[in-house]
């Protein structure tokens, strides 16, 4: 059968994640043909870098794609059947003042997590909403593919603020610690698992895992997590050939002492900030933070390397590599064009699916993707410690969401302070205080 070629717009074309997902999209051209790929982003300096690399990429591997970059709208959201979508609003500036502006309090900054992500929703819910009407503009019959995050907070705004769009939020984190519990298990790929899941985004639990026989794999990963986290043998071998940055490997172990807290279930690593925010904070350097750390990193390397291959105009040595969070998103693309039926954890409302949860949360669980998009499977009831936990911080994240529709200090401050992460009403004030002044540019105006 001949597959329809499609066309695809990657908005947040100057991504440090662009290159990756070009790669995995040029690796999988028999199964998920491209007759256009257009890159979209409102920093054409940025874009650019990554855009001459591109499109030399392109002309050495597949010459038959149609590549563009443009800062306009109209030229990139028209006739495209996907947008994959992975804006950071106030770029990496911002997030280094998400993290360092509630460490001054001696509270954990974090991308996602606490102050630091609701600081982050709050910049990030207009500028996907933007990206969003463009494609409902340009392209209405298009899927738009989610990865901008804070995901839990987009996607709750999202769901309420666009209900019949077609947007799809989504998260790498699940499948990244899929690939190390593969590791664990010594299966060839995370794909040779089937996994039952439920949760908010960067806030979930596994409850079942299991070969594609139907062998129950958790005993073995329980026992292994409870001991090493999901640092895998190689790692503590010293053997692995993966690089991993020493605040990544600190999470990875630091998930044993977050499995302990249900010794059934294998958590997301981002429950750590929930579960012990003094450790966090005590483990952070308050003048280097993460964002200090992917700038010198992962950007340095992706940029460098793309200026690398725009000098010498070839890329057959290119070092840029395509990983896990590159397949998911182009499984998920490939699972509705051609209707796959893929059972993949997507960022969906509840509706029923965690039986004893707010319906309209956005939950993070397995769901079978086809041309109609995700159907969610159920997940049954929930115990009480991972409800009243999940209660707390979908409260968190709708008020967020309620105080950037409404304008509403007082919505903020009681997310703050509804917060985990943050110890009282007062600290959330001053954190809240100087949030807004350094996001001026960026939040509604509250009042
Ligand atoms: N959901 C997940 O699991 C997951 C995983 C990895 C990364 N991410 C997210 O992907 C995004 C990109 O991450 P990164 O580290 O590569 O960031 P980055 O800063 O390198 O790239 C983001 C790009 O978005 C552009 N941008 C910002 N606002 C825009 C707007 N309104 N319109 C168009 N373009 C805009 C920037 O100019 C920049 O080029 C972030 O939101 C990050 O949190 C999510
Ligand atoms: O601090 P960063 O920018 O490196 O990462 C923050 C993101 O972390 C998760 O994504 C990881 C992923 O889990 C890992 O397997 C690998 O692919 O790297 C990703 C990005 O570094 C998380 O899911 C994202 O939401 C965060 O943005
Ligand atoms: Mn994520």
């Amino acid at each position: 059968m001949t597959l329809k070629k499609q066309s695809i717009v990657v908005a947040g074309g100057g991504s440090t994640f662009t290159p990756g997902i070009v790669l995995m999209l040029l690796e999988n051209l028999d199964k998920f043909p491209i007759r256009s790929l257009k890159f979209y982003d409102n920093d054409a300096k940025r874009q650019k870098q990554v855009a001459d690399a591109t499109e030399i990429i392109i002309k050495e591997r597949a010459p038959e794609i149609e590549f563009k970059a443009t800062t306009d709208p109209e030229e990139a959201f028209t006739d495209v059947d996907f947008v994959m979508a992975h804006i950071r609003v106030g770029k990496y500036a911002m997030r280094e003042k998400d993290e360092k502006i509630p460490m001054k309090y001696g509270v954990i900054g974090q991308e996602t997590c606490g102050p630091g992500g609701i600081a982050y929703g709050m910049r990030s819910i207009g500028g996907v909403l933007e990206i969003l009407d463009y494609m409902e503009k340009y392209s209405p019959d298009a899927w738009m593919l989610n990865y901008s995050n804070p995901a839990a907070i987009v996607a709750d705004a999202t769901s309420r603020l666009r209900p019949n769009s077609k947007i799809i939020n989504i998260c790498d984190m699940p499948v990244g610690i899929e690939h190390r519990m593969a590791e664990v298990l010594g299966l060839k790929s995370r794909k040779e698992m089937v996994v039952r899941y439920y949760g908010l985004n960067h806030f979930g639990w596994w409850t079942d895992i299991r070969d594609k026989d139907g062998n129950d794999l958790m005993p073995q990963l329980i026992d292994w997590v409870k001991e090493h986290g999901y640092v895998t043998p190689s790692e503590l071998e010293g053997t692995s050939d993966e690089e991993i940055e020493p605040s990544w490997a600190y999470t990875f172990g630091k998930a044993k002492e977050v499995q302990w807290l249900d010794p059934d279930t294998l958590p997301n690593t981002y429950l750590k900030y929930y579960f012990y925010p003094q450790d966090e904070a005590e483990h952070s350097d308050p003048e280097y933070t993460r964002a200090n750390e992917v700038m010198d990193h992962r950007e340095k390397n992706v940029f460098s390397e793309c200026n690398r291959i725009a000098n010498i105009k070839t890329a057959e040595d290119a070092k840029l590599v395509a990983d896990d969070h590159a397949s998911y998103i182009v499984d998920l693309a490939r699972a509705i064009a051609y209707n796959t039926k893929e059972r993949m954890l997507l960022i969906v409302p509840n509706h029923g699916a965690v039986e004893n949860f707010d319906a309209e949360g956005m939950v993070e669980v397995p769901c079978i993707v086809g041309s109609q998009g995700p159907e969610p499977m159920t997940q049954g009831s929930i115990p009480r410690f991972q409800k009243g936990l999940m209660e707390q911080q979908v409260a968190v994240e709708k008020l967020v969401v309620e105080a950037w529709m409404e304008g509403s200090y007082q919505k903020l401050w009681q997310a703050l302070t509804l917060s985990r992460i943050v110890p009282n009403a007062r600290v959330a004030k001053q954190i809240l205080d100087d949030l807004i002044e350094a996001n001026k540019d960026f939040w509604p105006v509250l009042k």
